[in-house]
């Protein structure tokens, strides 16, 4: 071994620093440089200048966890969550409110910045991004419906610590709705073995509720309009509480009337319980076709009967990967419908990936409306997009995750 390169090694972590960020980088992290090095230090805003301690040596980054602000940006305010602020130590912030000591619109400006560069970078488009805010208070707090809650080894319930997998005592829950406060029993004992304990609170009757570990799964309603979803309370369903009517309204507006053709072989890829499709079913009425693709068996059977006002929709269970395969097996007749198709995509956190884009592309589909979670998945796909002609139209993109560095975007694709 090298001795003068391990002794390096060693020697950068638990070094204490002073940092000033420059930049915001996917994931919530503020990027720095150490004596020419990259440096990720979270908990922390472009423009300021923190001690921070090394955590970690790559070979072309260190990473840093934050200790005290030295000089504080104009964008900092105290954060909506005591027990993920600067207050405790870094083993012991709790996790999922990264940007919560940012200001709200700066978060905002934030996340537009990082979708606006991994576009330009990823698939060289110049765009200006603004994101938008949803209804709720203006700190960004009582929006989550769901919160997973893990059991510590001495029984404690709490969430994870910031990138860690060690379970933190909190006291309160300041990003959740009310409801998912006041139910969470975060002073309760549980065994171990419970492993996780999730707290939910449904649009439709019945309120809050506790999913204890791996307890069988019941049914819950979702409401959204005038319309009610059915689908199993430890199955997917959009977090925020205006989420769901946020999207319904954003895939409806993207949708372009002129390009849309109600017998067509629409498709809603990723479909949960057919939200996105009943988006679209609504927009355009009883007559559409629509075929909603899932890889959740109990989520399919959910969105066959959401979608039931619709005689054309239907749902089927598998895999996007996979199902798109066969759709160079359909028949001539088959194929054109698929030409005239408008597909929306509403993929997990990976993106529907180059697999996907391809077997699409091959069939031509007239617009597609691509939900992302994701904007780094999504600047890679609409790359992926781009070399097969189709061009990113409309992109909105929205605050479905105040305090957090999450974002929703919603874009449109169409071949020039
Ligand atoms: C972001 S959610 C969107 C669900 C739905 N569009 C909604 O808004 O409620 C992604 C969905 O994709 C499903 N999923 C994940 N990977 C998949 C895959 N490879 N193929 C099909 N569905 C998948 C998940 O079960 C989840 O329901």
């Amino acid at each position: 071994m090298n001795d003068k390169a391990s002794t390096s090694k060693q020697d950068q972590i638990g070094r204490e620093v002073e940092l000033e960020a420059t930049n915001m980088a996917h994931g919530g992290i503020a990027v720095a440089r150490l004596e020419g090095r990259v440096v990720f230090v979270p908990d922390t805003i472009p423009g300021e200048r923190v001690l921070a301690r090394i955590t970690e040596q790559k070979k072309s980054f260190l990473r840093a966890e934050t200790l005290s602000v030295i000089e504080a940006s104009e964008h900092r305010q105290p954060h909506v969550w005591e027990a993920a602020s600067l207050e405790r130590t870094p083993a012991k912030r709790a996790g999922g409110a990264d940007y919560g000591h940012i200001t709200p619109q700066h978060q905002r400006a934030l996340k537009a910045f990082v979708i606006a560069d991994s576009l330009k970078r990823m698939a060289g488009i110049e765009r200006e991004v603004e994101v938008e805010k949803v209804a709720g208070p203006d700190d960004g707090t009582g929006w989550r419906t769901r919160v997973r809650l893990h059991v510590g080894e001495r029984g404690n319930l709490g969430p994870m610590a910031s990138r860690s997998n060690k379970v933190v005592y909190v006291p309160d829950l300041p990003l959740a709705t009310p409801g998912v406060q006041e139910t969470a029993p975060l002073r309760e004992e549980f065994s171990p073995s419970v492993g996780t304990v999730d707290v939910i609170e449904p649009s439709g009757a019945g309120g809050a509720r506790l999913i204890i570990g791996e307890q069988s799964p019941s049914t819950i309603t979702e409401i959204v309009g005038d319309r009610e979803f059915v689908l199993d309370d430890n199955g997917f369903w959009q977090v925020h509480r205006s989420a769901a009517t946020v999207l319904t309204e954003a895939v409806q507006s993207a949708i372009d009337a002129e390009r849309f053709d109600a017998k067509a072989a629409n498709l809603d890829l990723y479909g949960g319980v057919g939200l996105l499709a009943a988006a679209v079913g609504d927009r355009f009425g009883s007559g559409v076709r629509i075929t909603s693709v899932e890889s959740d068996e109990r989520a399919t059977e959910h969105a066959s009967e959401n979608l039931a006002d619709w005689l054309g929709a239907s749902a089927v269970t598998g895999k996007v990967e996979h199902w798109v395969r066969s759709l160079a097996d359909w028949s001539p007749n088959e194929k054109a419908r698929l030409a005239a198709a408008t597909v929306i995509l509403d993929p997990p956190r990976a993106g529907a990936g180059k697999q996907v884009v391809d077997a699409l592309a091959a069939v031509g589909p007239a617009q597609l409306v691509y939900v992302a979670c994701d904007p780094v998945a999504f600047a890679r796909d609409t790359a992926l997009l781009a070399e097969h002609g189709y061009q990113l139209g409309s992109l909105r993109a929205f605050d479905l995750f105040p305090n957090t560095h999450h974002v929703e975007t919603v874009g449109t694709f169409r071949r020039a």
